[in-house]
């Protein structure tokens, strides 16, 4: 399946590490992850040989491409929004993960064309991937 995962860059990027593990596990699974970049520690390198332009027409090809959006929305991002809201306008699936105590916008909590879960640790987020991929699947 092809993926977006969406995350926060200009937000902040203490979560890094959870970023590049939701990548490795959708990629392990043979997922082709187009936005693996969001999990790319060296990031701010690369996407700085690129215009803000350029990033946001790729970002909305791989957008056009993909069957479904995972989003990480523990670290609040414009950008994470826009593209979930962008996911909702052309009918794609959403997937929305957090930690607990996090304080994610009502504008996600509250949409119930969006699936959002709470996580404890990275099995129960690799779980709720299953689960999320799975009724995608099926449906
Ligand atoms: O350099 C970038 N590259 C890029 O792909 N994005 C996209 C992908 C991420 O899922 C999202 C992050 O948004 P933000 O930078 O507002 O946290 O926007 C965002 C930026 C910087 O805003």
């Amino acid at each position: 399946m092809n993926i977006f995962l969406s995350a926060s860059i200009r937000g902040g990027r203490d979560m890094l590490s959870t970023y590049i593990e939701m990548c490795n596990y959708l990629q392990e699974n043979g997922h082709d992850v187009l936005s693996w970049h969001v999990a790319d520690p060296e990031l701010e390198r690369t996407e700085s040989l690129l215009t803000e332009q350029e990033i946001y027409i790729r970002d909305m090809e791989f957008l056009e491409k993909s069957h479904c959006v995972i989003a990480e929305v523990s670290t609040p991002s414009i950008g994470v929004g826009y593209e979930i809201s962008s996911a909702l306008q052309r009918g794609l699936s959403v997937l929305c993960l957090y930690t607990p105590q996090t304080n994610v916008s009502a504008m996600i909590l509250g949409d119930k064309r969006i699936t959002s879960k709470e996580y404890r640790n990275m099995d129960a987020m690799k779980g709720e991937i299953d689960s999320f991929l799975n009724s995608i699947n099926k449906s």
